[in-house]
């Protein structure tokens, strides 16, 4: 009997083990085993008790709905494994309830042979044990083949979750971004499939195990002995009435850490996403991630607490039912209503509910966890972006002219209902024209162009492409062949240069590339590094200049050959040297475009075909730049404080 290191609940163990001790006089050996057995269990309560630590990270506003006929989409590829790996389970089950009965028998020969010292003793019992010692190979077999087969529908389910929610997340709607982290949505593809990963297998695994066990088991008890069975009837229901209720205040405590941890996690992903401002600002050490943590930790130290004394009272009670029944069970041997090998087997099948019904508290807890980040995945798979990505209407290249027509535009975000952005805003960009607009800060410039793109839909008022409602166009169409977007900051991705120039053109070939590249002034500074088009660039670009990620994003977005060019705030961002640079290039992009200008620095736009003052959402002058500054108007204004600023 190994001495225990663990707390009251091991100690309660090694009592019951020395009463088992002292009752081995009857029931021989086996009753050591039988010690030894919930010994283990004790242990392995303890240990579920730090496993059960949820680390679950969750993004979670609203309360999500599991929706079934989603799973039952993902699990129907995998039916034949399933089945397969709940037939083994169930067989599993069964042959587990059988163990105790033969482990009866085989008590029986040992205490007959005890009283009696007659006969062949190694004879007598090697019937008993093999048939046991296959029972317990079969039961090894199937459990390994239930295992493989689970986590294989598991892993796969999990992966098609994956790619399908990835998928159905980058069809979204911008404005769902703007509504949504992304650490949170990162969090709902790793995080939260892994929870309902490894909830589905234990609570079809274990779940399935244990309530056949239970249910089995119960019948054995039954019929070994009603009285006994009886007595463990009327104790059960009170304990599983007190555990049903702290188990729901446990959940809360769950989910509110869960819910904390998410938090935690979205602080971590917008400081490492934006870490050169962090550092900028040096508020390394004041990042507010260590106090998130710190909070999470609080809740998660609360919530072990919660279920340890909550494990411990359950294993408490259930071993207090065992013990009671050896007092009672030792009471009906002395009146000979029960055999030695009937108390074993009660015992061991006792011992074997007890462990179902503690596995099946923990696997509740579980399974509520595993529903809802299950839900926190399907909410999105089942999500539709409003505007819908492709269908519609498509203009042939050979007549496509490229103008544009933003008709009574009144628009505000969808995060801030409340505030109008654009009213009744109207402005035509001509076939092949450059148009500007131009304005003081958060007067509605870069809205147009997000409209124009459709990143989002105006509230009221048309935008039409040579003539047509861009809202009745294929939307992949648009964005991917006719409209070319640059902004202030591009964006590039960690892979080669090549491969982000082909980002514009999926099916482009290497010599498109270049060419795009040439007529972006990249191709120079490209071919002088070692790796040329092969140079991985980092992270978002980070290994290269402000100019050159500028240069590779206009070669992005020549490469489709766009009717459209909008360049919002192309150069702004850059000193006088990559300014010219990257101004030639975009001289040479926008020849025989049409092309829409969000300017900041007025000095870039002075060619432009027209410009347009925009103040409060609505276009308030209009005309060549010689025109306005006759007018002398706000873009004169805007010209002199440009001018005083540089002057500073
Ligand atoms: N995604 C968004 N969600 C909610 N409001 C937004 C969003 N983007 C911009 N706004 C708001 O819309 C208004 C217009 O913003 P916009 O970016 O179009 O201005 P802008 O003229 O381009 O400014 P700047 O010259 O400073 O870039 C601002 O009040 C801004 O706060």
């Amino acid at each position: 009997m190994p001495t225990a290191p663990y707390s009251g609940l091991a100690m309660l163990s090694a009592a019951f083990g020395a009463r088992l001790r002292e009752l081995s006089f009857i029931l021989g050996p086996a009753a050591l085993t039988v010690s030894a057995r919930l010994f283990c269990h004790v242990a392995h309560c303890e240990a579920d008790v730090n496993n059960n630590t949820p680390v679950e990270v969750v993004a979670k506003q609203t309360v999500p709905e599991f929706k079934w006929h989603i799973l039952w989409e993902f699990l129907k590829p995998q039916l034949f494994a399933l089945i397969g790996a709940v037939v083994l389970a169930f067989g599993a089950a069964i042959l587990n309830i059988q163990i105790p009965l033969m482990l009866g028998d085989l008590v029986n020969v040992v205490a007959r042979y005890l009283r009696e010292h007659t006969g062949n003793y190694v004879h007598e019992i090697r019937g008993p044990a093999l048939k046991l010692l296959g029972l317990y190979g079969i039961q090894g077999l199937l459990t390994s083949g239930y295992i493989i087969l689970l986590s294989r529908v598991g892993e796969r389910v999990a992966a098609d979750m994956r790619k399908t929610l990835f998928a159905s997340l980058l069809r979204q709607d911008v404005a769902f971004f703007d509504a949504n982290k992304t650490g949170q949505l990162v969090n709902r593809l790793t995080a939260d499939i892994q929870e309902f990963k490894s909830s589905f297998k234990l609570v079809i695994s274990q779940g399935l195990r244990s309530i056949t066990q239970t249910v089995g088991c119960f019948v054995s008890l039954y019929v070994i002995s009603p009285k006994l069975t009886g007595l463990t009837v009327v104790v059960l229901p009170c304990l599983v009435g007190a555990g049903a209720l702290i188990g729901s205040f446990l959940r809360k405590l769950s989910r509110l850490a869960q819910e904390q941890v998410a938090k935690a996690t979205g602080v971590a992903d917008e400081a490492l996403g934006n870490v050169r401002t962090v550092k900028a600002f040096a508020m390394e050490e004041r990042e507010l991630y260590a106090y998130e943590v710190d909070k999470s930790c609080d809740m998660n130290e609360n919530l072990g607490a919660g279920i340890a004394v909550f494990q411990g009272l359950s294993n408490m009670a259930l071993n207090c039912i065992v013990l009671g029944t050896i007092f009672a069970g030792g009471t009906l041997i002395s009146s000979n209503e029960m055999s030695p090998g009937d108390l074993m087997s009660f015992l061991v099948a006792s011992q074997t509910v007890q462990r179902s019904l503690a596995s099946i508290s923990i696997l509740f807890g579980q399974m509520v966890r595993g529903l809802s980040s299950g839900a926190r995945v399907f909410e999105y798979l089942a999500l539709q972006p409003t505007i819908p990505l492709c269908g519609g209407g498509r203009i042939p290249y050979h007549s496509l002219t490229g103008r544009v027509d933003f008709m009574n535009i009144s628009f505000s975000y969808p995060t801030r209902p409340g505030h109008q952005v654009l009213q009744k805003f109207s402005l035509t960009l001509p076939p092949s024209k450059t148009v500007a607009i131009v304005g003081e800060s958060g007067g509605g410039k870069s809205t147009v162009a997000s409209l124009l793109e459709r990143f989002y839909d105006p509230t009221s008022g048309v935008i039409m492409l040579d003539g047509l409602d861009i809202r009745t166009l294929d939307l992949s169409w648009l964005r991917g062949q006719v409209i070319g977007f640059i902004n202030q900051e591009p964006v590039l991705f960690g892979s080669s240069i090549m491969e982000n120039i082909r980002f514009g053109k999926p099916e482009a070939t290497d010599a498109e590339v270049i060419n795009a590249a040439k007529q972006a002034n990249a191709h120079r500074f490209i071919t002088g590094f070692p790796d040329g088009y092969n140079t991985v660039v980092g992270e978002r670009g980070v290994t290269l200049s402000g100019g050159q990620k500028q240069r590779i994003a206009i070669a992005r977005a020549l490469i489709k050959n766009p009717s459209i060019l909008v360049l919002d705030e192309a150069t702004s961002a850059l000193d006088a040297e990559s300014e010219r640079v990257v101004q030639e290039a975009l001289d040479r992009a926008t020849r025989g475009r049409t092309v829409l200008i969000i300017a900041h620095r007025l000095s870039t736009i002075q060619g432009a075909d027209l410009i347009c003052v925009i103040s409060n959402g609505r276009i308030v002058e209009a005309g060549t730049h010689l025109e306005l500054l006759g007018k002398g108007g706000l873009y004169s204004d805007l010209i002199r404080r440009q001018r005083a600023e540089g002057q500073k």
